[in-house]
């Protein structure tokens, strides 16, 4: 009887070691790829999965590989700070100094109101929080889409593949009707700023990207006086948005952007590369579609001809997309 009993225990053991370890084996088997049988190749990738497991008890996303773990890339590593907080809201509605004192200087703003009122203000109609994209924790895995303007997008054929994404993010004018086949027919997220705003489906969470004191109050304005109709060109007086679809790009997350991944190129980051960095912090797997000059090196759009392409001759020159350890999409 006790023979029996001291078996099933061995059994038991056995059996509850060999799940633990394929468990553990089958939870990051996606990034290893059993390429040869050598013990010292297996023992060494063993090692990997250990070093892995210590540094991400657990893992923060489903998907085969997940943004945050960082590791595959030490240029992509030196950037990426995962403490940088991507939305202004009201719990969190506070711009460091040092921050503030170098988003006032992006576009020259003379006499600015004082930040701390116009942000009260603000949170006082929007809340810019509760939104899908605000949301971590679930072990899920978020797949993004951020699709630039570019007239490479033509001819395409990359809209099934873009609203296979969970969030699809787009920005500025960016039309989808009569575009779907290349840009695709679905937008969760879109990035804005007064000048470039345009009407946007009642399902579509607007994140409007502040670069002066005076877009925070046009958004105020915009969804009650009317007030604000010229910042440095006319813009809308009204805006036809739930209060709730509206969230606040945080400016210290455009210095972050400026200083770590443009390397303090140019005057500041463009809406795009603003949303490709913005997608990295909110996702855990970034696609990126329609960036990129014409073979002249022109700005070109996918819904019109070139119109402006001597006006912006270069594209993201500052940095290479390429290098930024996604999947690349042209
Ligand atoms: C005349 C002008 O000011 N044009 C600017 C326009 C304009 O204000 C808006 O379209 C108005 O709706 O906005 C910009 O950009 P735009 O709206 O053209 O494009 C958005 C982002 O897509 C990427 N792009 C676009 C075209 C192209 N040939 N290559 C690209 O890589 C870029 O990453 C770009 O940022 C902007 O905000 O960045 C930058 C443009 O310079
Ligand atoms: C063409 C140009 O440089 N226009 C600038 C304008 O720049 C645009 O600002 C937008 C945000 O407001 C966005 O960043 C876009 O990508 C820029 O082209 C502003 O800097 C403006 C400030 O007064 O001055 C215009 O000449």
């Amino acid at each position: 009887m006790v023979t029996v009993r001291k078996r099933n225990v061995k059994v038991f053991t056995f059996a509850f070691v060999l799940i633990t370890v394929t468990s553990f084996l089958l939870n990051y088997k996606q990034q290893v790829t059993m390429t040869t049988w050598d013990p010292k190749h297996i023992l060494t990738q063993f090692s990997e999965q250990v070093r892995k497991l210590i540094k991400f008890p657990r893992r923060p996303c489903s998907c085969s590989t997940c943004i945050s773990e960082l590791g595959h890339s030490l240029w992509f590593d030196q950037r990426f700070n995962s403490t940088m907080q991507p939305f202004l809201t009201s719990q969190n509605a506070l711009i460091p100094e040092d921050s503030y004192r170098w988003w006032l200087k992006l576009q020259g703003e003379k006499s600015p109101k004082n930040i701390n009122d116009t942000l009260k203000e603000l949170f006082g109609i929007v809340p810019g929080d509760g939104d899908p994209l605000q949301e971590r924790g679930t072990f899920s895995c978020r797949r993004c889409a951020v699709v630039g303007n570019s007239g490479n997008l033509r001819q395409s054929q990359y809209g099934q593949d873009i609203d296979s994404h969970d969030f699809v993010l787009r920005m500025n004018r960016a039309p989808t009707i009569g575009y779907e086949s290349d840009v695709g027919s679905k937008t969760t997220h879109h990035f804005v700023y007064p000048e470039s705003y345009r009407e946007l489906a009642e399902n579509v969470s607007m994140i409007v990207i502040p670069f002066k004191t005076l877009d925070l109050r046009w958004i105020v304005t915009a969804l009650t006086t009317g007030t604000i109709n010229f910042t440095y060109v006319p813009v809308p007086r009204k805006i036809k948005v739930k209060k709730e679809k509206i969230l606040i790009y945080n400016p210290s997350f455009i210095k972050y952007v400026y200083e770590n991944w443009l390397q303090n190129h140019g005057r500041y980051p463009s809406t795009g590369l603003l949303s490709v960095i913005f997608a990295l912090h909110v996702c855990d797997e970034v696609n990126v579609y329609g960036f990129g000059a014409d073979s002249k090196g022109h700005w070109h759009h996918y819904w019109e001809n070139n119109a402006s392409a001597g006006a912006f001759r270069q594209t993201e020159s500052g940095i290479s997309l390429q290098r930024l350890h996604l999947k690349w999409k042209k």
